[in-house]
């Protein structure tokens, strides 16, 4: 049987230094703050926002909930990412995915700031996560790479397959990945050949959102196994793999919840950290 990789804990460790950090800082007269603006009643997005919050608060930085109707013009939301941009007193924003149809999410992002853009998601920061030099990852990518480093899973000269080629988790993923010398292989809902590939897979990272997608024949014996995805089925919270089944199989396992989730909130506040010292000439 699999261990288990555990994010909440690994979280929590990262979240006692963060909380250290802050400090130092607050007793500079600094204290990081950035916003997050969420257009629309999506149920999902609602909790992630107020779990970030709580994270916020127990790390002793700010954040601003921005909350929009869902029939939000472009035009309002722009003006608002503008008038955040020019505040020198906001450190960071972040536009909630996903947002009302009616609303272009890259114009918005593209507007943000890319010295304010906690999520890494302007094409700026796109851009420069795929040369050597970066500064701000996005979380979950962030969150998994640490994960593996903290448990010593090595990914140099691996066989990994990103499942999911999000810009949010699987494009990023992988870079960061590929940076790190591992082979990297992104599958997504054209793939035909999905389990072959996986089979072959030294490490398996699912982001789809398709519950029990990854299942055991398609593990081979000793891989470990990332699970990104959060879904609903028959009333629990599960990702993409067939959890039980596959952990028989795999060396090491993240669960859900408890896994890459929790690490997305805390590398969200680790980079509105990062831009706050930045923006105040610190290392
Ligand atoms: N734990 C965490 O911290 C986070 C979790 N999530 C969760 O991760 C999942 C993915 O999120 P996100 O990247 O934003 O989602 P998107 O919907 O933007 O992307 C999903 C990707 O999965 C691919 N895909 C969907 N179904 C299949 C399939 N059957 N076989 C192969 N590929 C498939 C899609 O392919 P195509 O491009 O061809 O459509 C697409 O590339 C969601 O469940 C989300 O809730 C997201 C962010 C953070
Ligand atoms: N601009 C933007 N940035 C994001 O980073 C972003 C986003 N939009 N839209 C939605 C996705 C999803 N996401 C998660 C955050 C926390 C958990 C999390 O904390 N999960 C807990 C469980 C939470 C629960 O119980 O529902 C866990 O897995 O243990 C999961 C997923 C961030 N996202």
């Amino acid at each position: 049987m699999g261990k288990i990789l555990d994010g909440k804990a690994l979280a929590n460790l990262l979240g006692e230094n963060l909380k250290k950090k802050v400090k130092n800082l607050k007793a500079e007269g600094i204290t990081p703050h950035f916003c997050v603006i969420n257009i629309g009643d999506d149920p999902a997005s609602k909790i992630y926002v107020r779990t970030k919050k709580r994270r916020a608060e127990k790390m002793g930085i700010i954040q601003d909930i921005y909350q929009m109707p869902a029939d939000t013009k472009q035009q309002e939301a722009l003006d608002l990412i503008d008038k955040l941009n020019a505040n020198p007193n906001i450190n960071g924003v972040m536009v909630q995915l996903p947002a009302p149809e009616q609303i272009d999410a890259d114009e918005l992002l593209e507007r943000i700031d890319p010295n304010k853009d906690v999520d890494g998601l302007t094409p700026a920061n796109i851009g420069r996560l795929w040369m050597e030099d970066h500064f701000i990852e996005p979380a979950t990518a962030e969150g998994i790479i640490a994960l593996l480093k903290h448990y010593e899973i090595p990914l140099k000269g691996k066989d990994v397959v990103v499942i999911g080629r999000s810009n949010i988790v699987g494009k990023p993923l992988a870079a960061l990945m590929l940076e790190q010398n591992a082979t990297v292989t992104i599958a997504h809902s054209e793939t035909t050949n999905l389990a072959e590939l996986t089979k072959r897979a030294d490490i398996i990272v699912s982001a789809t959102g398709e519950a029990l997608l990854v299942k055991a024949d398609m593990v081979k014996d000793g891989a470990v196994v990332v699970d990104v995805g959060i879904n609903h089925l028959n009333g629990k919270l599960v990702g993409d793999v067939d959890f039980d089944a596959v952990k028989e199989k795999a060396s090491y396992i993240t669960p859900v919840p408890g896994g890459v989730g929790p690490l997305t909130v805390q590398f969200l506040m680790e980079a509105v950290v990062k831009l706050t010292r930045r923006q105040n000439g610190r290392k």
